[in-house]
């Protein structure tokens, strides 16, 4: 199915076009399953979706199950963390609970980055992995969780999550989050959701703006290659979102 492509002149009008969609999906997610499931990404993404949603008084916040569609592997009080990103544009303005926003175990990352191992690793995705289980298993008879929304950035060479291209992990199938130590993009080591996960969610929003996206989206969106990440993000059951702003859609025939 072809994605829906929505662009707006401004950063606010994107985000309230994107909120809409976020509280759209959230209501008929507690409606149909008493709770939303979403994914969040870093980058650009977390101001833009907090812009509108943090002044939103219409959303069950405490029915919300949040993770994160990728984590780099560093304290969460880094300025590099995915999740501090988060809370400081979202979490500490709205009333979602703690104990629904999964993190990675800040107590698993050592302090030296030094001191990764293989072992290490592993024990910070099965911890990761445990908190998805422990969340969708019990509802969804399927071998991959199904999000009710996952939030997706892209970066100007076409990754999305940390899939990065060229990278082996666009070839997984059967991982939930899978561990990449060679991120092209600092930090090195990081988590992520893997394809099977994102093209099971129900509905899957990339959210992109500025001039330095024109040239990627050019060739995700208008030209038929398959080598990029985010042209492999092609939901099985689900609907897909394009949420840009003018600048970024500005060299795009078809908008
Ligand atoms: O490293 C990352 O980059 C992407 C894209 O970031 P953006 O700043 O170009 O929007 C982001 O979606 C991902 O979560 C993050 O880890």
């Amino acid at each position: 199915m072809a994605p829906h492509i929505v662009t707006k002149p401004t950063i606010d009008e994107l985000s309230i076009a994107l909120v809409d969609l976020v509280v759209e999906e959230s209501r008929k997610a507690i409606n149909a399953r008493d709770r939303f499931t979403i994914g969040l990404s870093g980058g650009s993404l977390p101001k833009v979706l907090a812009t509108d949603l943090k002044d939103r008084e219409d959303v069950e916040w405490d029915k919300w199950q949040v993770f994160f569609c990728d984590e780099r592997l560093v304290p969460l009080d880094s300025e590099d963390s995915n999740y501090l990103l988060c809370k400081r544009e979202l979490f500490d303005h709205v009333p979602i609970p703690p104990e629904r926003i999964h993190t990675i175990n800040n107590e698993l990352i050592p302090k030296d980055q030094d001191a990764f191992t293989e072992e290490v690793s592993q024990e910070i995705i099965d911890d990761y992995e445990k908190q998805l289980i422990e969340v969708f298993a019990c509802v969804n008879a399927v071998k991959f969780p199904v999000f009710d929304l996952l939030l997706l950035g892209i970066g100007p060479d076409g990754h999305t999550c940390s899939l990065f291209p060229g990278h082996s992990l666009l070839d997984e199938s059967s991982l939930w989050v899978a561990y990449i130590e060679d991120s092209p993009k600092p930090p090195p080591r990081r988590i992520t959701f893997t394809l099977p996960v994102i093209n099971h969610a129900h509905t899957v929003a990339f959210v992109a703006t500025g001039a330095g996206k024109q040239d990627v989206l050019c060739k995700i969106l208008e030209e038929d290659g398959k080598d990029l990440p985010a042209q492999l993000v092609k939901p099985s059951h689900g609907r897909l979102y394009w949420f840009l702003d003018d600048k970024a859609a500005a060299k795009l025939t078809s908008k």
